[in-house]
């Protein structure tokens, strides 16, 4: 089953070897829980594992493989962020993808050996979503050949920007592009933050942080100003845009191609996503295994409370699209790769279709992913809501992903234009140009479903169920649309007044994609027993999905009330069949302990006695009288007993 998880038996290997190797170097693990640090203390503590790592990384992973690099990162950092960490996931890929071959041979190098540290610095104090209203500007001037960086006003401060704070010393800035008074629109330059050797600000730099956040507080996000900040013109990042010495612009082969670091992201987020909602569902169903409360049948002893059917409805449907945001992120890695490389090569005709896949998954995916660890949490009772489980930190760092790269509700909408333009070609009776991941929109579906009418019709019926809600709601959300407009209303103000609908549209395609992606990956597998216990959670992800939506269905009479009365008890059938299997589906997953960081979902589930030892080391706990009792607490007692 790791194998499935992570994509081939090597890789499993490779990420066992890699724990055991982390397992025997105590100088990588932390010095003490992390929960019990200040902010001041967790950074230094991940900076100072950071270093070690860059000297013994080679021994422990393959540094040029991005899986192994993601893995080691996440047992020895851990998901809290580290000082680099944009670095590897924004700083590098936007050099790889923006800039020339001859920019990639100055500052590549330089920043895979880690001589310089660098960010992504895009968002600003009053605009991160509109980026066409970023106030940033560089403006070319001509006579000294340098693009002069500057921040108007305070709204146009860079503001978010992970590491930009205190560890960066470069970064790729976004700016709008002035060259003799005319306005280009945002463009990536390279820049230096800070000198090299004292990690001063350099003159004209204002950059700080921004203070403490919900999670991931050891990046140090930042703000940074400039006054006037003067760069070479050879800066601005020129594989796809170009700036002569004499300001004649040569512009990209497609507009928003720039914008590719953050459909990076995107694409790699997904399985970041799946990797964290399986964290918190490990920890939540290995403590519902050694949990006891309460008796089901009054004559016998008290239950773990995973055999309670709530506490299984609760968790297991979260199983199932953990695995099911793993599959769909890898699918949609693979085509980031491919899409990539024909980006390089000038062929951007497919960016259209990824950056329509990508916003619509990092949307719902990173939602879902939220509701599911927030579920884990509330499944551990009282002693999921202590630091112990760890589960908090996983949540306020899983669900940072719904607002960075874009906003859910922004990205939906995004993806919605791509079905507007879809269904506008349906209607047209052009079907046949659709792209591959909306083929669906323009083929006739059967009037009512066939779920439950035909026997050993696998998972068909299903797909062409969620493909038929899909479409409805897509083609009902692109007629408001278009009736708006036709009684003439703007076009933009049509489209606000669709934008809950159009959204519908967009969760609903886009779950259909989860669905078929699951699918997809079951029907490959040869293992008979893989198959088999994949195949019991993929009944309960179609039935519990399809549940969840099923008011789509309803409204047209394509399910019938004795067909959701079947969906509802396959979903209760499958809870009982996967109960048997459940720790195992998260164990296949084999994140350590060190990984975990969780008392509570400890492997041996060894957890009152590690839960007292634990307490027992708070801070708190080092002397019996506090000196907030002595100063204050005391004094008002004695006071009051006069
Ligand atoms: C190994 C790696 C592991 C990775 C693990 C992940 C873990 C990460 C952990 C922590 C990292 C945190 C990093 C966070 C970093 C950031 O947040 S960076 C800042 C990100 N900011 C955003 O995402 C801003 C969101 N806004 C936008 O993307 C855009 O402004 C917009 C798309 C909403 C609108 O752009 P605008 O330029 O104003 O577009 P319009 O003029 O309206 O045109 C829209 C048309 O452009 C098409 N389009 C937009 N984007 C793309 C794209 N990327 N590719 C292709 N096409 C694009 C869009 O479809 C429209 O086309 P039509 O007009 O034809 O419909
Ligand atoms: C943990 C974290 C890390 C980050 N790291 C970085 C980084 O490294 N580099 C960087 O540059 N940035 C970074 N960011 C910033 C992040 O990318 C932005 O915050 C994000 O893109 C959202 O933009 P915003 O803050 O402007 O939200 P807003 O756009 O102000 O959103 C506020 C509300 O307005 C709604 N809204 C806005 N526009 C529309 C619209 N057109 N239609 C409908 N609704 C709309 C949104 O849906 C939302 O409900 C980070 C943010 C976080 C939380």
């Amino acid at each position: 089953m790791a194998a499935q998880i992570w994509g081939s038996e090597k890789r499993a290997r490779r990420r066992r070897e890699i724990s055991a190797k982390i397992a025997q170097m105590p100088e990588l693990h932390d010095s003490k829980p992390l929960p019990f640090m200040t902010r001041e203390e967790k950074i230094m503590e991940s900076a100072r594992k950071l270093t070690i790592l860059t000297e013994k990384m080679g021994q422990i992973i393959d540094p040029t493989d991005p899986a192994e690099l993601y893995h080691l990162n996440n047992e020895v950092l851990g998901l809290e962020g580290n000082p680099m960490a944009l670095h590897g996931v924004m700083f590098i890929p936007a050099l790889s993808a923006q800039a020339s071959d001859e920019q990639q041979a100055k500052w590549l190098p330089r920043a895979l050996r880690r001589e310089i540290i660098g960010t992504y610095a895009q968002t600003e104090l009053g605009h991160g979503t509109n980026l066409q209203n970023l106030e940033t500007t560089a403006t070319y001037d001509l006579a000294t050949q340098e693009f002069v960086l500057h921040t108007p006003q305070i709204t146009a401060l860079k503001w978010w920007p992970g590491n930009l704070g205190k560890s960066s010393n470069y970064a790729v800035v976004v700016a709008h592009m002035i060259i003799k008074a005319k306005n280009y629109g945002p463009h990536p330059f390279m820049v230096q933050l800070r000198d090299e050797k004292t990690h001063e600000p350099l003159p004209g730099i204002t950059i700080g942080d921004i203070g403490p956040k919900m999670a991931y507080n050891i990046v140090d996000n930042g703000f940074l100003g400039f006054n006037k900040y003067r760069i070479p013109r050879t800066n601005l990042l020129m594989r796809h845009t170009k700036v002569e010495a004499d300001g004649t612009y040569i512009k990209p082969p497609h507009a928003k191609i720039n914008y590719s670091a953050m459909v990076h992201v995107r694409a790699y987020m997904l399985t970041g996503q799946a990797i964290m909602l399986a964290s918190a569902l490990n920890i939540a169903t290995r403590y519902s295994s050694v949990r006891r409360q309460g008796q089901i049948d009054k004559s016998q002893p008290e239950v773990k409370v995973l055999e309670y059917q709530t506490q299984q409805h609760r968790l297991f449907p979260s199983i199932a699209r953990a695995y099911a945001f793993q599959f769909a992120g890898a699918e949609t890695v693979k085509l980031y790769e491919h899409v990539l490389k024909e980006m390089k090569s000038g062929n951007v005709s497919l960016m259209a279709d990824l950056h329509a896949l990508t916003s619509g998954l990092k949307s719902v995916v990173t939602y879902q992913t939220g509701e599911g660890i927030e579920q884990a949490r509330m499944a551990c009772g009282g002693h999921g809501y202590s630091m112990a489980s760890y589960i908090s930190e996983i949540y306020g760092v899983a669900i940072g992903g719904c607002t960075y790269e874009g906003e859910n509700m922004v990205m939906l909408l995004q993806l919605a234009r791509y079905l507007v333009k879809s269904a506008a070609l349906v209607k047209s009776g052009q079907s046949s140009k659709l792209g591959p991941l909306v083929a669906y929109l323009g083929v006739k579906s059967e009037p009512t479903s066939l779920i439950d009418r035909i026997p050993n019709s696998g998972f068909t019926e299903y797909v062409k169920t969620f493909q038929h809600v899909s479409k409805r709601q897509t083609l009902k959300a692109a007629d408001m649309f278009f009736g708006l407009m036709e009684k003439g209303e703007k076009r933009e103000i049509a489209w606000n007044k669709c934008s809950v609908e159009l959204n519908r549209a967009s969760r609903l395609h886009t779950r259909l994609f989860i669905v078929e992606a699951f699918v997809r990956r079951v029907n490959e597998i040869a293992d008979i027993r893989i198959k088999e216990a994949l195949t019991d959670l993929l009944h309960l992800h179609v039935n519990y999905e399809l549940l969840d939506i099923a008011s789509y269905a309803l409204e047209d009479g394509f399910l019938s009330a004795s067909q959701l009365d079947y969906i509802r008890d396959q979903v209760y059938l499958y809870l009982g069949k996967i109960r048997p299997n459940a720790v195992s589906l998260l164990d296949s997953w084999e994140f350590s302990d060190i990984e975990l960081r969780s008392v509570l979902g400890r492997r041996d589930g060894n957890v009152y006695e590690n839960l007292f030892k634990w307490a027992k080391s708070s801070p708190l706990n080092k002397t019996d009288v506090l000196s907030s009792v002595t100063q204050y607490l005391k004094p008002m007692m004695e006071k009051a007993r006069l």
